[in-house]
């Protein structure tokens, strides 16, 4: 089966300091993947460069089985940045309907409002321009956003961040849901809580090496420790 994120021996430097260090990394198709590690390891980066943000010094990535520097490698793909900041003056809705525009595929106000309910965002908030939002409220945008993309592949930067205990949980329930439709996601985070509920699998990288891939229970597992806490800080030290 193609992999859903193929990457193979990425390097990256910046400034002379190398931030990703032969990173090989398959993530299968229909899976929920957590992306660890500590501040400042390399998460962002990775995932910028799997976005063709910025250019590899060595390595390979393919999406869904195409190059990942390809128009139809980035079809199939719906991002949640790690600072999302939609334009200030956009509404809520004009933004919606601006990425829908961007993907080729027609703006519905039913799906889009089904989103805003499934994240607890008032969807009078959609009326408004951004720049009116609160923080979690901006957060959410970007997630309805991509709940609405149709996408295949869900790249998120730390989806968690900024939301209100009764989204997060709301928004564990829909990205089970988009498990349960077959999706994939790959989403970065410091909450190890998260990936033993929502993944299937994990990564954790340290200092630009991945230290250890596998099943939030196989981590536990590897280190006979009782939270997988207690096995992520045995990995990297
Ligand atoms: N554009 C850039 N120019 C120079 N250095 C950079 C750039 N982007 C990232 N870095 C450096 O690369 C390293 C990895 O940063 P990155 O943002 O990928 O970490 P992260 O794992 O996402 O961290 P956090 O958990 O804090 O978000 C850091 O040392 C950072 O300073």
């Amino acid at each position: 089966m193609t992999a859903a994120i193929s990457i193979e021996g990425v390097c990256k430097t910046y400034a002379g300091r190398a931030v990703l260090r032969e990173v090989t990394l398959q993530v299968p198709a229909a899976t929920t993947w957590g992306l660890v590690g500590a501040n400042g390891a390399g998460k962002t980066t990775l995932i910028k460069c799997l976005l063709d943000f910025c250019a590899l010094d060595a390595g390979r990535i393919s999406l869904l089985g195409r190059p990942h520097r390809t128009v139809e490698a980035r079809r199939v793909i719906a991002h949640l940045p790690e600072n999302f900041l939609p334009p200030h003056y956009l509404t809520g809705r004009e933004f919606v309907r601006y990425l829908q525009t961007l993907r080729g595929i027609p703006y519905s106000e039913a799906d889009t409002q089904a989103a805003c309910a499934a994240l607890d965002l008032d969807s009078q908030a959609l009326d408004r321009p951004a720049r009116t939002y609160s923080k979690g409220m901006t957060r959410k945008l970007g997630l309805v956003a991509c709940l609405v993309s149709g996408a295949q592949l869900f790249v998120l930067d730390e989806p968690m961040s900024g939301l209100d205990p009764k989204a997060r949980a709301l928004l564990k329930d829909a990205l089970g849901r988009l498990a349960a439709d077959g999706r994939t996601v790959f989403m970065s985070t410091h909450a190890l809580a998260d990936v033993e509920e929502l993944c299937n699998a994990m990564a954790i990288l340290h200092e630009g090496t991945l230290r250890f891939t596998g099943t939030p229970a196989a981590c536990r597992a590897q280190f006979g420790a009782a939270t997988l806490e207690a096995a992520y800080l045995a990995t990297i030290a």
